[in-house]
């Protein structure tokens, strides 16, 4: 899929006031610093879009750029920073919770782990939460230049082995990185599949 406009539409912090749900949208996530902005600004090829920064867990807002005038990518708030307050962890789990269970133009999360860690509690909770719920995702594995191809192995073997404690199959896997755009195409190609099969629910 080519991207010819990329624009950032809002930012929320309440989900009365998110966009209608008229266009299929695909929400990005993972533990803060995990190269999600950078991720979102690699698939559509704009530098400033989602801003990108050194300091963990800055984003705590729902933000909706509109891609092709067709489609939406969600950057949800990271989640697992230690320096985050208990009380401010808990307004994120009900906001984002409420969000990913409800929202009826949501075709799929990005679960974005980073390819250099062993499994992570925090990132296997939310994959057993969302799998809970019926909340289709798939995984994306981030700054895959950073090692060789041998140790994203390693860890894509090493997490998909802890989701089958859970799951019976597990989900589809991407290996991405910001510097080299690995991964870029299939991420795209696969939101344009599932664009096509997307009819815009009847809004009360
Ligand atoms: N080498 C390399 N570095 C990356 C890649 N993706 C992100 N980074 C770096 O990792 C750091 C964090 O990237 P961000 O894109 O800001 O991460 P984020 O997940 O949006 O961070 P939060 O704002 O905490 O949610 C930055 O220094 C990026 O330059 C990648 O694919 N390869």
């Amino acid at each position: 899929m080519l991207i010819h406009t990329a624009e950032f539409k809002c930012s929320n912090t309440r989900t009365e006031k998110l966009p209608p749900p008229v266009l299929p949208e695909y929400a990005f996530i993972g533990r803060s610093n995990v190269g999600k902005s950078s991720l979102i600004n690699m698939l559509t090829q704009k530098k400033g879009l989602a801003k990108t920064s050194q300091t963990p867990g800055k984003t705590q807002l729902i933000n909706h750029f509109l891609i092709n005038d067709k489609w939406y990518i969600v950057d949800l708030p990271g989640y697992g920073f230690a320096r985050a307050s208990k009380s401010s962890r808990g307004e994120w789990e009900r906001f984002i919770k409420y969000y990913l269970k409800n929202r009826e133009s949501l075709q799929c999360v990005f679960v974005l782990i980073d390819s250099r860690v062993p499994p992570q509690k925090v990132d296997l909770e939310f994959c057993f939460w969302l799998g809970e719920h019926g909340i289709p995702f798939m995984l994306v594995f981030t700054k895959a230049d950073k090692q060789s191809k041998h140790k994203t192995q390693l860890t894509i073997a090493a997490f998909k082995k802890a989701l089958l404690d859970f799951f019976e199959e597990v989900p589809q896997q991407f290996i991405t990185s910001s510097e080299t755009q690995e991964g870029r195409d299939e991420i795209l190609t696969c939101i344009g599949e599932i664009n096509k099969g997307f009819t815009a629910p009847v809004i009360e």
